[in-house]
């Protein structure tokens, strides 16, 4: 990694309903992939321990999230490169959480994030708790900072993230195959108005209740894809170089024209 280059692998998976025993595996087997490709972070999707089986969490959520970690921080540090865990479902004081992790080469935990809006329409509010703190990491010199799926309908939230002095985004998320073009569009939006790298990263393959439609994108700031991925399972690579930011930021400076006395 130079100081403003990255190689990043986009691990769209499949996930295996309910079965965190097999997605644990998958993970390894995507890390030891991306590790082959020389790249300096792979990034996960959404809620890859156990998937939408929110109705068993009781059994199946990671308890403190203490297995993910584990695996997290040994498969970084062994194939020596950063995780962005995508998230995955934790089981913390009696409550759950849709949780993530980022883990740098030497597999030291990076920063923890939960989802801050949970969502209705498939039932998280029923089964989840939200989170309620800010993410910042560094990967690198690259201040980073990510939220989870439904979070993008929330612009506020991607500005204040942002406005703090990240300009490289992950979104993991498990996006139904229905919505995939607003997943492209809210995508777009989000890196043009912060002036930012997105990473997003959805997951493949279907559940009971949805069908799941990958089209995993690396956006640059200005909204264009240099990366995007079809809608089987796949890990995808993409080069980034932070040093477009300068430019793009300075050319229009939406940060120092904003207003927030108005809103
Ligand atoms: O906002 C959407 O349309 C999808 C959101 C979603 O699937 C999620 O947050 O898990």
């Amino acid at each position: 990694m130079t100081v403003t280059k990255l190689k990043i692998a986009v691990a769209q998976i499949d996930i295996a309903f309910g079965q965190p025993a097999v997605n644990f595996q998958r993970v390894e087997t995507f890390v030891k992939k991306a590790a082959a490709q020389k790249v300096d972070i792979v990034a996960f999707p959404e809620m890859w321990n156990t998937g939408y089986a929110l109705t068993e969490l009781d059994q199946l959520a990671d308890p403190d999230g203490l297995q993910t970690q584990a695996l997290l921080s040994r498969l970084a540090k062994e194939n020596q490169l950063y995780i962005f865990g995508g998230s995955v479902a934790t089981k913390e004081a009696g409550k759950f959480y849709n949780t993530t992790y980022v883990y740098d080469p030497k597999g030291q935990l990076l920063t923890t994030y939960r989802k801050v809006h949970l969502f209705g329409l498939m039932h998280e509010g029923d089964h989840l708790d939200a989170g309620a703190a800010e993410t910042h990491f560094n990967i690198g010199k690259i201040a980073a900072t990510n939220v989870i799926c439904y979070d993008i309908r929330f612009p506020e939230w991607l500005r204040k993230l942002s406005a703090a002095g990240s300009s490289l985004i992950f979104v993991p998320a498990e996006w139904p195959t229905v919505r995939i073009k607003q997943w492209a569009r809210l995508l777009a939006a989000r890196a043009i108005e912060n002036q930012s790298f997105v990473v997003a990263i959805n997951r493949v393959g279907s559940d009971p209740d949805n069908a799941f439609g990958g089209h995993s994108l690396v956006l640059d700031p200005l909204g264009d894809a240099i990366l995007t991925l079809g809608d089987q399972e796949e890990l995808g690579i993409a080069e980034i170089d932070l040093d477009q930011i300068p430019a793009i930021r300075g050319e229009i400076p939406v940060f120092e024209d904003r207003r927030p006395e108005l809103y």
